[in-house]
């Protein structure tokens, strides 16, 4: 596989906040790659940096060979509205506008492009609608008069009528419920599978990812901490925070043996040191953390990586007592 995005070292700051420090991710063509977080983590400000929408203050952003974060005034417009990449926004209703109709918010992308005549943009919105299973009678109808799940296709829609060759979906099944999320989930495996469009998950639900996302890259404090296979991150995390995870998402659980309580400090547990901005952005809160983490580790390893000074020592130090899962996680 070939990398088609590329974000290596990627600073993110809002008014002297630091919202993504050092991150570095490849995402490989025809893959889906999960990003996964706790809210506030940075999943937004990464896939926003992407399309141009956050302040980058360091570091750069490729596709396909193309500095992104180099693009200036024209050659910029020129490449958004090209459509390449689609960021398909976490909010149907928000995103959506009341006021106009499915057709022609699906047309939206394609009449900005300019490239096509309207009897192909209709071609093109009949298409994009049979793609994300919507039934043609819709697309007279307003983001009102169709269902959550629905709205949700339409944004999908919208973003697949422009062919692009990456989706970036913010939170795409948050907002559903189960059947109409496994829907969701299934359509965008599908989509991967028929057009071979690379797809980028976020989610805060690693439920959500695991049955479709090829990688998982973790986000924890506006930094990676680890990113690999989704299968064996699952049942083998080598960073503390993605064991926390795993231990606590019910339907990965019984693949790893270790309960999420023996992953929480101990009530009684004190951080060895004062944590800075410059500390392992999950010190604090890891039960495992050494005068070591004063400073932020690299992550390690090119397939699977993990970014942890003790990623191949906390098991051990792994409380006997706190191993037991005869009481609940
Ligand atoms: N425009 C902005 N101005 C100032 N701070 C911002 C802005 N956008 C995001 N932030 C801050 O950046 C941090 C990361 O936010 P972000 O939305 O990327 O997190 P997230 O992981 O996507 O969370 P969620 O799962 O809740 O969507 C948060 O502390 C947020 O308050």
């Amino acid at each position: 596989m070939s990398t088609l995005l590329a974000v290596d070292g990627l600073d993110v700051t809002f008014d002297r906040h630091r919202v993504l420090a050092d991150l570095s991710l490849h995402v490989q063509a025809g893959e889906i790659l999960g990003i996964i977080g706790e809210t506030g983590s940075g999943k937004t400000t990464l896939a926003r940096a992407v399309v141009g929408l956050s302040p980058v203050r360091a570091g750069r952003i490729t596709f396909e060979g193309t500095d992104l974060t180099a693009l200036r005034g024209k050659a910029r417009r020129a490449w958004r509205r090209a459509g390449q990449v689609q960021y398909v926004f976490q909010d149907p209703l928000r995103a959506l506008d009341p006021q106009h109709t499915v057709a022609r918010i699906v047309a939206e992308g394609l009449v900005v492009a300019g490239t096509l005549d309207r009897a192909a943009i209709d071609a093109r919105v009949r298409a994009a609608l049979a793609q994300v299973g919507l039934d043609q009678s819709l697309a007279a109808r307003l983001p009102g008069q169709i269902s959550g799940g629905q709205r949700q296709r339409v944004l999908l829609a919208r973003a697949v009528a422009l062919q692009p060759r990456l989706l970036l979906c913010d939170e795409p099944v948050s907002a559903l419920d189960a059947s109409n999320r496994n829907h969701v989930l299934r359509l965008l495996a599908d989509l991967r599978d028929r057009s071979g469009v690379t797809v980028v998950v976020i989610s805060h639900d690693l439920s959500s990812l695991a049955g479709i996302a090829d990688r998982v890259a973790v986000l924890y404090g506006g930094r990676l901490v680890e990113q690999g296979p989704i299968g064996r991150v699952l049942s083998e995390p080598r960073h503390p925070y993605t064991a926390l995870l795993t231990a606590s998402a019910p339907s990965v659980r019984r693949e790893h043996p270790i309960p999420a309580r023996a992953l929480r400090p101990a009530p009684d547990h004190r951080p060895v040191a004062a944590f800075g901005p410059d500390a392992c952005s999950y010190a604090s809160r890891c039960p495992f953390a050494t005068q070591a983490c004063v400073t932020a580790p690299s992550t390690a390893g090119s397939e699977w990586s993990v970014a942890c000074h003790h990623a191949d020592a906390w098991r051990s130090r792994l409380a006997v007592g706190a191993m037991s899962t005869r009481r609940t996680a």
